[in-house]
């Protein structure tokens, strides 16, 4: 299963023994590692790749390494990525970005390491490949327009510890963002982000290059650059902040809230925008009475799968399942085309050149060919609605529940869905809220896997989703 660690540079093996055990110990305390609850592991190094090497001149060497993991109770294989900086010594203070002190060398997260990040970057500006590796810089959208990213950078630093992936920021002008769990094929958040660079979208982060490379024959996506957008507030947070206002000192909630709404309105624009330019760039297509029928069986053999992760979710299953039968008996011909596929409120950026989206890359655990599976825009729309719902309960902690704060929670809540539904029904000619049984199957859908995502990762946020299903249904 692993590589040995066979190849000797001119400063002893490229890998020292007993690294195989020291990420063994090291993987499952990563926020991303995704295989936690599944028991010990046995982890191997299948890919290596030197894209720097200066350990002979007192500096780094770099690695992208792919590792995989195996799960003594059946759980299938996972692959992670581990950029890798190796140097002389124990030039790290302990961190928890450290691997392991093995040979006299130390062992630690590349991203860590400003040398190794500056160089990542330089090689997508030269465009240069590190068989199986291709570092690539995108196409100028307009001839003439040189690729920034080979100039030195002076300062970088990881960003966010609570995600999915990792991501840095490099001179406050470019964010990397290193994907950790690996499925092979084209991650959609390369994908996508292409196409609606080349379409000059104004509502996403202008994306520089990528870090490409394979894995058994097939496409990986390893990295990604693109302009970070310096200053940005996330959606959430600026839900936080009006629900905040409506808040008395003396624990009432009063007002309607402050200028959000008009906010709202125009992330509801946007994200219908960034829809027309995908469906535009990428292709639609309808579901036929087939593809409805397929579509309505996922949603329930989701469901069959969440409810043995939650099981308060049975007393609810006949009617989520009118709610799907529903879908399958639309009249053929609902467009369909590439959607972002995770959108919620901390998906989207306000700057001051309006909203961006961010993040295309789906359901971070799902394989990468049910990522790319054509779905209604309306999957998004329903995806927003449910995190106005989510922040309405949550974006004011130690909040104590009381019938009043949630009557006016779920006014708030109410507000924001209209004002996101008309803003979205400017840009594309039809409110959502027109296409009912559409867009409650999406809705009651995004509910049930928040339910499963919650129960497996924020077990005391798992009553949010419940009760929208609670209201949702009754
Ligand atoms: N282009 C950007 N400009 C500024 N901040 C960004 C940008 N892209 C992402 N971020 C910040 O980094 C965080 C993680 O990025 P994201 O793409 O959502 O990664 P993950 O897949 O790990 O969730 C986001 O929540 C956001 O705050
Ligand atoms: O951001 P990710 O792509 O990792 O998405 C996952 O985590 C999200 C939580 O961070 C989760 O979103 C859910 O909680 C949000 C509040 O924290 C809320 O705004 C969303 O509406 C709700 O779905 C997302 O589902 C999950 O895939």
């Amino acid at each position: 299963m692993s590589v040995a660690a066979d190849v000797v540079s001119r400063t002893g093996p490229v890998l020292p023994p007993g690294t195989e055990a020291a990420l063994a110990d090291w993987l499952p305390r990563q926020r991303w590692f995704a295989g936690k609850g599944a028991g010990p592991a046995r982890v191997g190094v299948v890919q290596r790749t030197v894209f720097a090497d200066r350990l002979a001149e007192g500096g780094p060497r770099g690695l992208f390494l792919v590792v995989r993991v195996d799960f003594a109770d059946g759980t299938a294989a996972q692959h992670y990525q581990v950029p890798l900086a190796v140097r002389a010594g124990a030039p790290e203070p302990p961190g928890p970005h450290v691997i392991g002190h093995i040979d006299g060398t130390t062992l630690y997260d590349a991203l860590a390491d400003h040398e190794l990040v500056c160089e990542i970057l330089r090689l997508i500006g030269s465009g240069r490949t590190h068989h199986p590796l291709a570092f690539r810089s995108e196409p100028p959208v307009r001839s003439g327009v040189a690729a920034p990213l080979a100039e030195p950078a002076s300062a970088s630093r990881p960003i966010g510890a609570e995600q999915s992936n990792s991501c840095v920021v490099v001179d406050d002008r470019y964010l990397l963002k290193v994907f950790r769990r690996l499925h092979t094929g084209v991650n959609p958040d390369l994908e996508l982000q292409r196409a609606l660079r080349a379409s000059a979208s104004p509502y996403t982060a202008p994306l520089h290059g990528a870090v490409e490379g394979e894995l058994d024959g097939a496409p990986l996506t390893c990295a990604i650059v693109q302009t970070f957008l310096s200053g940005a507030v996330d959606g959430w947070e600026l839900a936080g902040r009006d629900l905040r206002r409506l808040l008395t000192d003396d624990g009432r909630w009063e007002g309607d809230g402050t200028g959000f709404a008009a906010e709202v309105f125009a992330m509801g624009r946007a994200v219908a925008s960034v829809h027309a330019d995908l469906a535009a760039a990428l292709g639609s297509d309808t579901m036929g009475r087939d593809q409805l029928v397929a579509l309505a069986e996922a949603m329930n053999g989701r469901l069959d799968e969440a409810q043995h992760v939650v099981p308060g979710l049975r007393r609810y299953a006949g009617a989520l399942r009118d709610a799907f039968a529903a879908l399958a008996a639309l009249p053929p011909g609902v467009p369909v085309q590439r959607v972002h596929g995770d959108l919620h409120l901390a998906q989207v950026l306000r700057s001051r050149s309006g909203w961006t989206l961010i993040d295309f890359e789906g359901e971070p655990a799902a394989p990468m060919a049910e990522r790319a599976v054509k779905h209604s825009p309306l999957r998004d729309v329903a995806g927003m609605l449910r995190s106005f719902d989510y922040a309405a309960h949550l974006a004011v902690p130690d909040r104590a529940p009381d019938p009043a704060g949630a009557r006016a929670g779920r006014a708030w809540a109410d507000r924001a869905q209209d004002a996101f539904c008309r803003g979205y029904a400017a840009v594309a000619g039809r409110d959502p809220r027109e296409q009912t049984v559409l867009l409650r199957a999406y809705t009651v859908h995004k509910a049930v896997y928040e339910a499963m995502y919650e129960a497996r990762n924020r077990p005391a946020m798992v009553a949010v989703p419940m009760a929208a299903i609670d209201r949702m249904t009754r």
